[in-house]
Formats: C-alpha cells, sequence, structure tokens
C-alpha cells in the first residue's frame, strides 16, 4: 500500500504529458481524492514553470465548476497536486459513450462550463486549453468540473498573448495562423467548439492534420447538422466567428437567448452567476478574517495533533502547502457533502444561496454564503478512529513511495502540523484520542439570520450576542479564549464573498434544536471555547458519518477510477506549439451521429463492383455454384475462398474505377479498412434485372456471391425490391408499389437548394465517405429530368426538380431493404444535406 503524507494512493485515472493522475483516499477525512504527479525530472524549466503557474492559478480559484486545488505536496522528485476527484469521467468519454445530447442536457453542461470560464476571465485568467477532456463531470455525472489549468495565464483586458497552446481541434483562428491573440477571445472560439460536440457529438471542422484543420477553420464555413435548433446554430455560429473582435465575449455568451432559454427544473438550479461565488483568496485577504468552525478545529486539534494556533494560521492563510489547510478543508467538503440534503449538492447549495435575498449583504441574490449549517452534532464526531487505510508499511516497491515527501521534506508546516506526510508517520493512526464535547449553543447561519425580521427580537439578540463577540475578539485578538470562539457553520469555502462584517455574526442553529444528550464532558487543552457549540451526542453521529457514507468509506481506490485509461487508451493530449503534428483525440469524435459508434457491428458500408473482369465473373460463378450446390454444409467453406476473390476483385474495381467516378475520385482501397467495412454488399440479382442498376446482368457473381454471403453473415436472404422506374411515364414504379404496400423504404428530402447544388453535394459527401457510384442524367422522372446516382451498396439517389415548389427533391430508393448500409448511408446523406440546407423538408 502505498502513501503520500496522509493519502493512499490508488490507480492511475489519467495521463497527461508529464504527468500521471492517480485516485487517491486522504486518510482523515476518508474523501477521495485525485493526485496528479508531476516528476520534476522528466520536465524541462519552461514545462515546470508551466506547472507552477498551474498551481498559483489554481490556488486563487473557487467556483463550483472548477476542479478545487487541496494541496500542494513537494518532494525533491515529484510535485503532488492534490485536487478533488471527479468521479465521473471526461466530457469526452460521456460523449463517446452516449453521443450528442440533447439540448437541454447540452444547455445545463454548456451553462456550467461558460460560468466557470466566466469567472476566470472576471478575475483576469484565461484557460486557454478547453477541450471536452479537460472538462470532468462528478460522480453522478451531474456538473462539470474545469481541470487542467497548465496553460491557464493571466490576461490584463488590453493586453495579447503570443504563445501558440491548446489542442487543434479547438483552437481559434488566430491561434492557428501564429498570430497574437486576445485569450479570452480565443476561450470563447473553443467553448464554440465544446457546445458544437456537445448537440453533435462531431467535431465543426474536419481534418486529419493541422494544415487540413486549418483550412477547414479559415474557410471561415461551419455546417450545423439540421436537428441543432436555430437559437443554438446561432450561438455556436456567433462563437465560431473567424475575426475575434467580432466574436462573442463570454459575457454575450452568457446573456445569448439559448443560455437564458427555460432550463428543467433541475438544470435551472445550476446556474450560476459571478456574484455566486468569488475567489477564496478575495475573501480571506480582506480585513475581515473569516473564522474557523470550532469542531473541525476541534477533531484536528485531536486527530492531528496540532495546535489551535498552527490550524489557525495555516487555514486562515490557506496555506496550500499545509497539510493542515488540506485537511480542515476535506473535513469540511466532508461535513458540507453530508448535512446536504442527500440527493442534493453542492451545487444546489450554491444556488439556494444565490437564490435568497440576503439582509446581511442588502442584495437579492446576491452571494449569501450559506454555511454548512452543520450544528454542533454533526461536526463533533469527524472523529475517526485509527484508520486501516494507513496501517500498511507497505513502501518497498514504489517509486512514488521512495521518493514520497517525508516530513522533512515539508516545509515547516507539516512538522508542526505532525499530521504525518511522512509515509511511515504514525501520528495520524494510532490510538486517537476522542473528546466528547457539548454544546449549549447550536448554530444560526447568515442565511437563516437574513429570513429573521430585522426588528424581531430574536434578530436583535443575535446581533447583539454578535457584537458582543466581535468586541471581545477585539479586545482579546490573540487570546486563547473567547477570541478563538468558533463560528460553527463557516468554512474557508463558505466564506467566499462573504460580506464584511458577516464573520463576526455569532450563530445559532434553531433548526437543528435536538436534544442534546447531557453526557459527560472531557474537556482537552485549548477547547475552552469549543464547548459552546460541541454536543456529547455527536460524536457517535459523526463517527457515523464518516464511516457509514454511501462509497465514502469503501478503501477500494484501487478498484474505482481504472476504466478511464484501459477503456480509452489513455488520454488525448494537449500540443503545445505549432510543430506538433498531432491533431485532436486519438479517438477522434465522429463527425456526425450517425457514425458515432464506429465499431458498430450494424454499420456496414458495402463495396461492390459491377465491372468485374470477365475472368473475376467467371471464376467467381464457378466457386459460387460450387458453394451453393454443395449438399455437405463443410463445402460452404469454399466460402471463404469466395471472400477472397471477391476482395481481389474489389480492390481491382477500386484502383480500376478512379478515371470513370465522376470528379476524378481517387477510390483509395484501404479505405475499406478505415471505414471498417466488411466485404460484403448486399443487393439482389432480382433487383439488378428490374432496377435501374447498371450493368444488370442475368447472372452477376458478385450480387449472388454477395446473396449468398449474405444468408450466411446474416442467415437471411434479401428480399424487397425498391427502386425508380426506368419507364418515362414514371408509373407502377417499384417504389411505387412499396409505398402501395405502406413500406417506406423511399426517403425522400425537399431541398431548398439549387438542383445543380445538390447533385454536387450528394457527389461530394460520396466522394469523401469513398463510395465509388454511377452518375446517369438521361432519366426522367415524372416527366421531369432527373440526375440518377446509382451506388453499389444497393441505393439509388434520383434528384429531380419537381413542380409547384421547384425546389429539388431527392429520393433516396433503398434496392436492399433490409440492409443496415443502405439505410445508414441513406441517412448519413440526408444529414449530409440538411446540414448545409437547414430549411430542407423530411417527406
Ligand atoms: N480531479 C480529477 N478527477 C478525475 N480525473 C482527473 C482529475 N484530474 C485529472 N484527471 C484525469 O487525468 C487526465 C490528465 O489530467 P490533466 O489534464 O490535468 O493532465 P495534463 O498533464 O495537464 O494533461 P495535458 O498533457 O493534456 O495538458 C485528465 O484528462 C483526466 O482524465
Amino acid at each position: 500500500m502505498m502513501f503520500i503524507g496522509p493519502y493512499k494512493i490508488g490507480k492511475a485515472i489519467g495521463r497527461g504529458n508529464f504527468a500521471v493522475v492517480r485516485l487517491a483516499k486522504h486518510g482523515i477525512a476518508k474523501i477521495k481524492v485525485a493526485i496528479k504527479i508531476i516528476d520534476k525530472t522528466r520536465i524541462d524549466e519552461e514545462n515546470l514553470q508551466k506547472i507552477e503557474r498551474e498551481i498559483s492559478i489554481l490556488k486563487t480559484l473557487d467556483h463550483p465548476n472548477i476542479v478545487k486545488l487541496y494541496e500542494i505536496i513537494r518532494s525533491e522528485r515529484y510535485i503532488y497536486i492534490v485536487t478533488e476527484y471527479c468521479g465521473g469521467g471526461e466530457l469526452y468519454e460521456y460523449l463517446i459513450e452516449r453521443g450528442r445530447v440533447t439540448e437541454v442536457e447540452a444547455r445545463r453542461f454548456f451553462s456550467e462550463i461558460v460560468s466557470a470560464i466566466d469567472y476566470l476571465h472576471e478575475n483576469g485568467i484565461v484557460h486557454r486549453d478547453l477541450k471536452a477532456e479537460n472538462i470532468l463531470l462528478d460522480k453522478e455525472k451531474n456538473h462539470i468540473k474545469i481541470i487542467d489549468f497548465g496553460f491557464s495565464n493571466y490576461q490584463t483586458s488590453d493586453s495579447l498573448l503570443n504563445t501558440w497552446c491548446g489542442s487543434p481541434p479547438y483552437a481559434a483562428p488566430e491561434l492557428l495562423l501564429g498570430n497574437v491573440y486576445d485569450g479570452k477571445k480565443a476561450d470563447v472560439w473553443s467553448l464554440g467548439v465544446l457546445l458544437y460536440i456537445l448537440v453533435t457529438a462531431g467535431f465543426p471542422f474536419p481534418g486529419d492534420s493541422v494544415d487540413k484543420l486549418k483550412r477547414a477553420v479559415l474557410s471561415g464555413q461551419v455546417k450545423i447538422p439540421y436537428w441543432v435548433s436555430v437559437e443554438c446554430s446561432d450561438l455556436i455560429k456567433k462563437m465560431l466567428v473567424l475575426n475575434p473582435k467580432k466574436r462573442f465575449s463570454v459575457k454575450q455568451v452568457l446573456s445569448h437567448r439559448w443560455m437564458t432559454a427555460p432550463h428543467s427544473a433541475r438544470s435551472a438550479s445550476v446556474i450560476l452567476t459571478k456574484e455566486t461565488f468569488s475567489p477564496r483568496t478575495t475573501s480571506l485577504l480582506g480585513n475581515q478574517s473569516p473564522r474557523l468552525d470550532a469542531a473541525i478545529m476541534h477533531y484536528m486539534q485531536q486527530h492531528g495533533k496540532w495546535t489551535a494556533d498552527q490550524i489557525n494560521e495555516d487555514v486562515l492563510k490557506r496555506d496550500f502547502e499545509s497539510d493542515i489547510y488540506a485537511t480542515y478543508e476535506l473535513l469540511c467538503d466532508k461535513v458540507r457533502v453530508s448535512t446536504n440534503d442527500a440527493n442534493a449538492n453542492c451545487h444546489e447549495e450554491y444556488t439556494r444561496r444565490g437564490s435568497r435575498g440576503s439582509i446581511l449583504s442588502g442584495k437579492a441574490n446576491v452571494e449569501d454564503p450559506k454555511p454548512l449549517t452543520i450544528s454542533a452534532h454533526q461536526l463533533a464526531q469527524l472523529g475517526l478512529s485509527a484508520s486501516p487505510d494507513c496501517d500498511s508499511d507497505d513502501s518497498s516497491n514504489s517509486e512514488l513511495y521512495d521518493d514520497s515527501p517525508t516530513g522533512s521534506m515539508r516545509n515547516d508546516r507539516s512538522a508542526k502540523g505532525q499530521i504525518g506526510l511522512a509515509i511511515n508517520d504514525q501520528t495520524y493512526r494510532g490510538e486517537q484520542r476522542r473528546h466528547t464535547l457539548c454544546a449549549n449553543e447550536n448554530l444560526i447561519t447568515p442565511e437563516m439570520l437574513a429570513q429573521i425580521p430585522f426588528t424581531s427580537n430574536l434578530h436583535q439578540a443575535i446581533m447583539q450576542q454578535q457584537t458582543i463577540s466581535a468586541l471581545t475578539r477585539q479586545l482579546q485578538p490573540n487570546a486563547a479564549g473567547p477570541s478563538h470562539a468558533p463560528m460553527p457553520g463557516w468554512y474557508p469555502t463558505a466564506i467566499h464573498g462573504l460580506p464584511a462584517g458577516l464573520s463576526a455574526v455569532s450563530t445559532t442553529d434553531y433548526t437543528r434544536m435536538i436534544p442534546v444528550p447531557n453526557n459527560e464532558r472531557r474537556a482537552s487543552a485549548g477547547e475552552t471555547l469549543l464547548n459552546q457549540t460541541l454536543t456529547p451526542s455527536t460524536i457517535e453521529q459523526l463517527q457515523q458519518l464518516v464511516q457509514q457514507q454511501p462509497n465514502e468509506n469503501n478503501d477500494n481506490v484501487e478498484e474505482e477510477g481504472q476504466g478511464y485509461l484501459n477503456k480509452f487508451g489513455g488520454k488525448r493530449n494537449t500540443v503545445h506549439g505549432m510543430s506538433s503534428t498531432m491533431i485532436g483525440p486519438s479517438n477522434p469524435v465522429p463527425r456526425h451521429a450517425p457514425y458515432a459508434k464506429q465499431n458498430s457491428g450494424e454499420r456496414r458500408s458495402s463495396w461492390a463492383s459491377t465491372t468485374a473482369t470477365v475472368q473475376q465473373k467467371s471464376n467467381l460463378e464457378r466457386l459460387y455454384k460450387q458453394a451453393t450446390q454443395a449438399q455437405d454444409p463443410a463445402e460452404l467453406l469454399l466460402l471463404p475462398q469466395l471472400q477472397k476473390e471477391f476482395q481481389e476483385l474489389l480492390l481491382f474495381n477500386g484502383v480500376a474505377s478512379n478515371s470513370n467516378h465522376a470528379n476524378n475520385h481517387q477510390f483509395d482501397p484501404t479505405a475499406l479498412n478505415r471505414f471498417n467495412c466488411p466485404r460484403i454488399s448486399i443487393t439482389d440479382e432480382q433487383n439488378r434485372q428490374h432496377s435501374l442498376a447498371p450493368c444488370s446482368s442475368s447472372f452477376d457473381p458478385v450480387s449472388t456471391f454477395e446473396k449468398k454471403a449474405n444468408e450466411v453473415v446474416f442467415g437471411q436472404r434479401p428480399h424487397t425490391v425498391i427502386g425508380f422506374s426506368t419507364s418515362v411515364s414514371g408509373k407502377s414504379t417499384p417504389e411505387q408499389q412499396v409505398r402501395n404496400n405502406g413500406d417506406e423504404k423511399v426517403k425522400s428530402l425537399v431541398s431548398t437548394l439549387s438542383f445543380t447544388h445538390v447533385v454536387d453535394e450528394l457527389k461530394n459527401s460520396l466522394n469523401q465517405l469513398q463510395i465509388p457510384f454511377e452518375e446517369s442524367n438521361e432519366v426522367v422522372y415524372m416527366e421531369h429530368e432527373m440526375r440518377r446516382l446509382s451506388l453499389p451498396t444497393g441505393v439509388e439517389i434520383g434528384v429531380a426538380v419537381l413542380p409547384p415548389e421547384q425546389k429539388s427533391h431527392i429520393e433516396f430508393a433503398i434496392l436492399s431493404s433490409d440492409s443496415p448500409t443502405s439505410e445508414l448511408l441513406c441517412d448519413e446523406l440526408i444529414n449530409r444535406l440538411r446540414i448545409i440546407d437547414p430549411n430542407s423538408v423530411t417527406e
């Protein structure tokens, strides 16, 4: 078992360019954390500076949608960045697994992302590496947590940046061009890409190299699929504006009508505004020093063996390099989570805070930093017994372990705190003294106070008490007595935006007045004032809190979090510098939803040729006859040979057909592998005879082979014949017959684009999909000229301009109705047309 300080180290849950991220669990608070471990010997000075900047920025941040920093641990070789653990994985994985999300869900996620970026920009910070891999989800996959501030930087309002960084698919055009740039506007571009990805599960700009991507981005065109609402498209387009000066700012994004559209009841609760929080340092660096929670302090004194002064000092200083501060924060979070309604979470807490007016701040909807309203009975028993987690001294086989910081490696605080950054430190395990405390005063939060009528006696009594305690503190600022009286319910994390003077409010929780058992109190040194808030009954209750909290008590950090790397084969890393050839994720999000599940067994593009050589045909025919006339099923073994012949035929025709195709399309047979296509095309001989398929013959070995293969592979024969009529009259077409039969295998689209435009776009799409086609335009359909594209996949596409609309009428006839390939292909082509023609109508 491996420890870094008080953290029991588990499996790797992520990897970056220079870091490995591991799951860990805090020995005292029993909270899971993520530890980013940076090996200093593997990075150069420049990157070390980058990491230091990331740390210094993280220290200043405090937003519910930004990963929370707990502690920085340094050793000679490693830097350990301890942050909150986001158990829901990356947004990227989420989209890969589920495909695009509904706009309601997209709005909920995106609102949180934008809220966090707004918060950063408000504080003069730009992220510069926004991407779906750097956006994590909480355990319930409800809320966003932005991570990876490795490229973040400070930017004053009028300054420009010049370091090229980020991930190409998300990079703004000015970055791709290598210009100086406004980091905030570059972030907005990435936000545009993110929103596009959310609602389409694809990237807005295609390109498998930086050059291609650059060309696509600089074309200034983004094709938005038809299913995206007009409002959402509008917002995406306003974020993906080439000219950064004309591009939306984050504020404009926030006030766009798509963002302000009604959220679902649940999502409404997560909309956060800048007033809802502020950097912790702001509140803490003010003159009004917040006061620490007495119960937690007391508990820490007992279990960490720190003195009250040490705790006060480190916590108020927000010393991230101190295990004292981290322990305090973690314990606060532990209690906060448990205090909330079982189904609520801290985000809703934020909202509840934000949604109420505050007498104290005098503002409506302004952060009324709701304390955790943890009454004594909830707080006092954060006392943990000796943790079995920490009992192992298995330090021999771990590189990390060997180089883990020891108490001596830590700054002064660790020595003072004694909580055991040393791996073998026994100080936080072993026997712990748990004092029973007693309270004669419960808690009231400022929020509750705000709801008590100003003029009421109760309010005045509380305020009076507040004044007295404030005065007491002023008179005895350093006394270990009354001036250190606890401010139950207030934590650094809850103090954000604390209105001046609030720290002096004496608190009594009238809602949590439960009978307090009058157990014997065993006082300990330095707790003279804690007795006001802590009750004997709390010991057991809080013990339960820590020991019984679902999931949190699961020590199995090794097992958890293993999924990410195993499943997705690693992290898509951020690149730095124009020279990189890397482009986007190694598992690129497919561009359009129909292809979102690249490995789906259902999706089969097919490749058949109608132009086999005579020799190939006869060879196939012979093999086919042998196979089909075989009495013995074993002779079906001939099929692999047939398959091989067929593949050769495909390759032959793939190369040979280059010159035959429109636009001199370069057909690359290796594309078959890329598209994961089986070499089977499902067509029907009869169909070929009676429909328009060119090069039909009475015996088409290719199609008969396919038919046989179809039987073998799919266990059924293709049977339905759907197709356009060749007849000039257009009567009694197979298509009509099918329709009469109630079968809807002809998909139609009426486009507002011109006939030529539609045909060109279809041909482009087919070329992009690397599907060969035959084009003919002599056909007349319902007395109108019709362009026909015949595909070897069993799809016939007819395009005509029909009165009275004079719009392009496109029909996709599926010749083999049971071919999933044909269905998917038609859908894909229709989707592509809709992207360029959102006003088109499906019939
Ligand atoms: N707090 C966390 N909770 C859960 N997983 C995390 C957390 N922090 C990081 N990870 C995982 O580890 C991965 C790498 O983390 P991070 O992006 O911070 O590393 P990096 O070295 O900065 O990466 P890059 O090289 O892309 O910049 C993340 O993509 C994520 O999957």
